[in-house]
């Protein structure tokens, strides 16, 4: 029988770690980085797979790991029919497995950090699927179970007739410290809102916070537990949540209710919530901010932005609003006279986007992080690592800069750590530090594209010939992206991707087609601008705004002076479609209709008199709609470039 130990050895070579740049997924992301003198040897046992040598994964320091950990790892494995059983321990990344899939007529996978692992070529059986149903509670409505007294998360997929076909069996850790990068903020009262993508680690860390908040310093912690992932399955909560109590959600559609009984019923100092979704949840986390509780909370999303831009969740950061602007005013500010502003007070005073297992960035401010996005302008954030092995607070790198220079900074790290450089470091190296040389198999400047409606591989196909594969990259993080490369139909119908790109201040390119040969044009002329480092934008930019500014004045002058005093039309000069767009809004604003005329660079606006006609606020008087305009702005009339046509620093469209 197969079976595996985990052997130390001070002289084993160090682990081969797989230089990653952005996105893309190193060999062993977490902290696992810690482990490098631990060198896994698969050995032949005639035993039980055994998982003794377990604990060897997670140096002591790092949590309460240990045998525990072994004895809860274990209780998730009797769910698998033994060959799955066997080969998963026998896996070299077993101690960092993170899920187990089983869905039915398929072959069972587990899920590592380097990536999936088929764990038998013998499909799933119904057979199989019942034994682990038998083994874990009952489901509830959001079809999640658990183990008792353990932190794994078992979800089920039905099917139409309800019943379970598809299990995923997720891992679940207390790793004590590995909130130790949020200590200064959370021992001051803080509250915290943390925000990241599935499974990048949310739940492992705000447990840690509900720990470190009762147990470091003696506060009154609650967690509402909408699906008992925070403190486990069974009524006795996991030791990985301290001394902090518990509340159960019978429902996750009564999660709001539960959170206001916490603090009616239970004199919470602080409450910890995972997943507000809802706007019933956000209103319901307001609430309690308003009442001076610590609030300590996650939802799903990649940036800060998602939030600001979901309107759901909004209200999480304060909510945002549409505010018209005097003339003098939006000419003083530099912008259009309708700008989106912060509604109200934001219901945490922090926010975290938790970048990867190992990264976070921290929004000390988090009203000034959104004041600054809806401006259009860079968020101040510092990067922290998350640490778990440190009890220390580990506060690793300070940035304020751009996002740019900073990227560079995380880079640096990611690479003197997968090097084996010591964790918890404080030191921030520069980007041209000799350890880093040779890590790299990849071009530093690279061109880092974020793509919206095209797929990586017709772009990949596309380039084929170009033989210029190292000098791009893709990232779903548009916050990391040099550029957003997207199918202009798709495009004219996101307002909020352009939003997005916007506050990112990253220039937006677009295709009519997305054949390989159109997709080859345009990479090739995005290279070109890259290469100049997208100057001429800048230049352009400077230009559309202050012609942005004369076009208004423009439009304002002809409707005071002469449109409405005299009842006469006036037309104006011809203009770039995404500014008569600006135009034409004014015009409304003054209970006024235009109307389009010219072709082609002639096209100008002319505002007619007001004829006590009722007023159809969305249509103009060709009856042209916002779908058309919005069509007329992605016309490529304004820049094209071959296939790809520059639409960068459009106004929001609008919605
Ligand atoms: N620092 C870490 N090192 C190693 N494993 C980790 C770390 N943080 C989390 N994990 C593991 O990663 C998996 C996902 O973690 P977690 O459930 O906390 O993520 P999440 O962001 O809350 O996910 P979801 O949004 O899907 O609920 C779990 O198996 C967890 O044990």
């Amino acid at each position: 029988m197969l079976s595996f130990a985990l052997l130390h050895s001070s002289s084993s070579p160090k682990p081969q770690f797989h230089f990653h740049y952005k996105n893309q997924i190193p060999k062993l992301p977490f902290q696992s980085l810690h482990f490098s003198p631990f060198t896994v040897l698969p050995i032949k046992l005639q035993s039980k797979p055994s998982f003794l040598s377990l604990s060897s994964c997670f140096p002591s320091s790092t949590s309460l790991i240990g045998d525990e950990f072994e004895v809860e790892l274990g209780r998730l494995l009797t769910l698998l029919p033994e060959e799955m059983r066997r080969s998963v321990s026998e896996h070299p990344e077993f101690c960092y497995l993170i899920e187990v899939v089983m869905d039915l007529g398929r072959k069972p996978l587990a899920r590592f950090p380097s990536g999936d692992f088929i764990l038998s070529d013998h499909p799933i059986t119904l057979d199989d699927l019942q034994h682990a149903i038998s083994k874990v509670g009952d489901f509830a409505v959001d079809n999640r179970a658990g183990i008792s007294r353990t932190l794994h998360r078992i979800s089920a997929i039905r099917n139409r007739k309800g019943a379970i076909i598809g299990l995923t069996c997720r891992v679940g850790r207390a790793l004590s410290g590995s909130a130790n990068a949020l200590r200064d903020l959370v021992k001051d009262g803080a509250s915290l809102l943390l925000i990241g993508p599935p499974g990048v680690g949310k739940t492992t860390i705000i447990r840690d916070i509900a720990r470190m908040l009762a147990n470091d310093y003696g506060k009154r912690v609650m967690i509402v537990d909408t699906s008992n992932e925070i403190g486990g399955d069974g009524d006795i909560p996991h030791a990985g949540i301290g001394n902090a109590r518990r509340m159960q959600v019978p429902h996750s559609d009564v999660q709001h209710e539960v959170l206001i009984e916490a603090v009616e019923n239970h004199m919470p100092q602080v409450i910890v919530i995972d997943e507000i979704g809802t706007n019933l949840e956000a209103m319901a986390a307001s609430t309690i901010a308003q009442r001076g509780i610590q609030l300590v909370a996650t939802a799903h999303g990649v940036t800060i932005d998602n939030l600001v831009m979901n309107p759901a969740l909004e209200m999480l950061v304060g909510g945002v609003q549409s505010v018209t602007l005097g003339d003098e005013e939006a000419s003083r500010r530099g912008v259009q006279k309708s700008v989106l502003e912060r509604k109200g007070p934001s219901a945490f005073s922090c926010g975290v986007e938790i970048i990867s297992k190992a990264e976070l960035r921290v929004h000390p401010d988090l009203e000034a992080t959104v004041d600054a996005i809806l401006a259009g302008r860079y968020p101040r954030y510092e990067t922290r690592k998350i640490n778990p092995g440190s009890q220390d607070e580990t506060r690793e790198s300070s940035s304020t800069q751009a996002p740019f220079d900073e990227r560079n900074e995380v880079l640096v790290e990611d690479i003197i750590q997968m090097n084996g450089g010591v964790p918890g470091s404080t030191e921030l190296i520069s980007e041209t530090d000799p350890s880093i040389e040779g890590g790299s198999g990849e071009s530093e400047n690279a061109l880092c594209i974020f793509l919206y409606g095209i797929s990586e591989a017709s772009v990949i196909q596309g380039i084929k010939q170009l033989n210029i594969d190292d000098a791009i990259e893709f990232t779903d993080n548009i916050s990391e992206a040099d550029v957003l490369l997207a199918l202009q139909s798709k495009l004219k119908k996101n307002s909020r991707i352009q939003a997005a790109a916007k506050s990112h201040g990253i220039p937006i390119y677009m295709t009519k087609t997305s054949s390989s040969t159109q997709l080859a044009k345009a990479i090739e002329a995005l290279m070109d601008d890259f290469a100049d480092g997208f100057e001429f934008l800048e230049s352009e930019a400077k230009t559309n705004e202050s012609e942005k500014i004369d076009a208004l004045e423009e439009a304002r002058i002809g409707m005071e002076r002469v449109v409405i005093p005299k009842g006469e039309p006036v037309e104006l000069l011809p203009r770039p479609s995404n500014i008569i767009l600006l135009q034409k809004d004014l015009i409304r604003k003054y209970k006024l209709k235009s109307e389009r005329i010219g072709t082609g660079t002639d096209v100008r606006l002319r505002i007619l008199p007001f004829s006590g006609a009722p007023d159809e606020d969305s249509q103009d008087s060709e009856g042209v709609d916002d779908e058309s305009e919005v069509d007329e702005l992605f016309s490529p009339n304004a820049e094209s470039n071959g296939s790809a046509f520059r639409v960068d620093r459009l106004p929001l469209l609008p919605e």
